[in-house]
């Protein structure tokens, strides 16, 4: 599977509204701590636009509801993984991405045959707390390595001058949030991103 190397991640279907309209081709909803009934509306909405721009939409978290509501790819985290029942995903032909922060989660990830594995934080990120200390640029080539051919996820801490060190390393795509979300002008910031990986599309 070819995943696009621009990796935008969001906390609501506004932003999706706002950005994959400017050509982004592979979203994650990442939304914590809302009611059920707001989660849906916003999976509902998200899916619509998607749809309507081409993009790859990716449920983060709530894979429940990523099948009832029709989706077809989430990510999950090891406790997320933990709590899955990954054959009703499967059944439901739902593609799956997994976190993996060390040597441990890495194996954890490999043999549930997921569709693509994330790397974080590969620098420090502002947007939560990790356990972690940042993995560098070199763990993503020993990764690369470990999961061929399975694409790579680079994430955390990621911005446009950081890409390429990102991508020769390894990764097949950059997932990225507060570079875009916190920047002063988020829609000049993602046509930045899509124009700078256009060489790894
Ligand atoms: C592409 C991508 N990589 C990693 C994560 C982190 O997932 P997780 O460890 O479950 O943490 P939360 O995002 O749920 O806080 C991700 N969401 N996307
Ligand atoms: C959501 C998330 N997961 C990570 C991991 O390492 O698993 S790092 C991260 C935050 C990414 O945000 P930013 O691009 O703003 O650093
Ligand atoms: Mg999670």
């Amino acid at each position: 599977m070819k995943l696009d190397p621009f990796y935008l991640i969001v906390d609501s279907a506004d932003w999706i509204e706002r950005l994959v309209r400017l050509g982004v081709r592979l979203v994650q909803l990442r939304i914590k701590d809302r009611p059920e009934d707001i989660l849906q509306a916003e999976i509902r909405r998200a899916k619509t636009i998607c749809a309507a721009y081409g993009c790859q939409l990716v449920i983060n978290d709530y894979w429940q509801l990523a099948i009832e509501e029709g989706c077809d790819f989430v990510h999950l985290g090891q406790e997320d993984l933990a709590a899955a029942d990954l054959a009703a995903l499967r059944a439901a032909g739902l593609k799956l991405g997994l976190s993996t922060h060390d040597e441990n989660e890495l194996e954890t990830a490999l043999a549930a045959s997921p569709d693509y594995v994330a790397l974080g934080s590969v620098y420090p990120t502002i947007l939560k707390h990790m356990k972690w200390s940042p993995q560098g640029l070199e763990r993503i080539t020993e990764w690369k390595k470990r999961i061929a051919p399975i694409p790579l996820v680079a994430i955390g801490g990621l911005n446009i001058e950081r890409l390429q060190g990102v991508f020769n390393a390894g990764a097949s795509s950059a997932a990225v949030v507060t570079d875009i979300t916190l920047n002063a002008n988020p829609e000049a910031r993602t046509r930045a991103w899509i124009e700078f990986t256009e060489p790894w599309r």
